[in-house]
């Protein structure tokens, strides 16, 4: 089985990698390298954002390394917050004044106009070189209040008309069964497959 590195500081997103990949690979992640240093996501897009932190951890520890950058891009905002998703209300990344600032941006707007869509970038990279770079999405609304306790980040407040429930309100097996990190996985995984890795 191969040795994959987790290039994430963000526990929700470890804790829903590691069940992913279960039976795929051995995960580490940045726990096991309480010295790895902050690092800075300059770039523009999710992709680029996860190609730095993959390139930088795959480095840092020798391993083959797998960054995830994501976000929630909603259609009332013009795609914000986006790449800024974790630093929307500052750069302390707390989720709960996140969520309280996304519900004061969409006050007023009505149910059928706060449509949104998570993204998922995932950059897997080789210390040799190799890299391999896929996306998922999953489509909500934005509620007018938060509901369910599981999950994380902006989870309370993404409604999925389909489900009738909000991310946070959906057991983690069945949120891992849809969501846009779970199928940007699964791509991924069928390029480690299609490549005999
Ligand atoms: O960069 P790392 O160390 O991986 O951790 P991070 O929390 O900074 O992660 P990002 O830079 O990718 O920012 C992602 C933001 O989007 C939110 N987010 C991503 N996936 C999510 C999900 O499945 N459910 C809810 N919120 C999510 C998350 O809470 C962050 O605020
Ligand atoms: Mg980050």
């Amino acid at each position: 089985m191969k040795n994959i590195v987790l290039a994430t500081k963000n526990e929700g997103k470890r804790k829903e990698l590691e069940a992913l990949l279960a039976g795929a690979a051995t995960v580490y992640s940045l726990r096991d390298y309480p010295d790895c240093p902050e690092i800075e996501e300059t770039g523009e897009t999710f992709v680029a954002n996860a190609r730095i932190k993959a390139d930088f951890v795959a480095a840092y520890t020798g391993l083959p390394a797998l960054a995830d950058d994501s976000g929630l891009a909603v259609d009332a905002l013009d795609g914000s917050p986006g790449v800024y998703s974790a630093r929307f209300a500052g750069e302390e990344k707390n989720d709960e004044k996140n969520n309280e600032k996304l519900l004061r941006s969409l006050e007023g707007v009505p149910r059928e106009k706060r449509t949104a869509r998570f993204i998922c970038a995932l950059v897997y990279k080789n210390p040799n070189g190799e890299a391999i770079e896929v996306e998922g999405t999953c489509d909500g609304e934005i509620t007018s209040a938060p509901k369910g306790t599981n999950g994380f980040g902006y989870d309370p407040l993404m409604y999925l008309p389909h489900m009738q429930k909000t991310l946070a309100e959906l057991p983690s097996k069945e949120k891992n069964s849809i969501s846009h990190r779970s199928k940007a996985l699964q791509k991924m995984k069928a390029e480690w497959g299609e490549l005999g890795m």
